[in-house]
């Protein structure tokens, strides 16, 4: 049987990437809706994204956010999940099923220039790693799940946007 992708767009990449930024100006270039599953969890735990993680630690966080993605049921929508999202599996397999994926690719410099305090952001970290062992980290989890990569690098955001439109499937 051939499975059809849904028609949704679903952004990844490295956190500060703009997923939510360039995900909600997506949203209103294609006349579509806007999910940014990051508040999702917020909404359902009543809890910040950093308090989650401080409090409740990484693994715990992550199952939320797995539970979150995968359930997730969307039409014509832009759907901005949070920089650890490729952590799961049954997640992006969601993702990869109901719409495209697209890659915000940044090279590391510009990461780190956007990203102020990690633990003030929330970011997923195991003890000890930096910013750059974790960039390493994920780039073969984004690259492995996207259907298009789009280097954003030294782009204004509405650059970066108009660059997302062109390259659409
Ligand atoms: N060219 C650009 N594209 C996107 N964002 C940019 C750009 N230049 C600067 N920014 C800034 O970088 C930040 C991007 O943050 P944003 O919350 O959109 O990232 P994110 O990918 O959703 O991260 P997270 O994984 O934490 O949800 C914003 O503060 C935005 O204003
Ligand atoms: O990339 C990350 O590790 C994260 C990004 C945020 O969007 C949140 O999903 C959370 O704070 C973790
Ligand atoms: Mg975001």
């Amino acid at each position: 049987m051939i499975s059809q992708k849904g028609n949704n767009y679903i952004l990844i990449g490295m956190p500060g990437a703009g997923k939510s930024t360039i995900g909600v100006l997506l949203a209103k270039s294609l006349g579509a809706e806007f999910i940014d599953t990051d508040l999702v969890i917020q909404q359902k735990t009543g809890k910040l994204l950093k308090d989650i993680i401080s409090e409740e630690g990484n693994e715990t966080f992550k199952q939320i956010e797995e539970d979150v993605n995968a359930s997730v049921e969307a039409e014509n929508s832009v759907i901005a999940p949070g920089g650890s999202a490729i952590y799961s599996q049954r997640a992006m397999d969601h993702f990869k099923q109901i719409g495209t994926v697209i890659y915000l690719q940044l090279k590391f410099d510009t990461v780190a220039e956007r990203l102020g305090d990690l633990a003030d952001r929330g970011v997923v970290l195991d003890n000890g790693q930096t910013l750059c062992d974790l960039y390493h980290e994920r780039i073969p989890l984004y690259e492995k799940y996207a259907d298009i990569t789009v280097d954003t690098d030294d782009l204004k955001i509405g650059e970066a946007l108009e660059k997302v439109l062109e390259n659409l499937i």
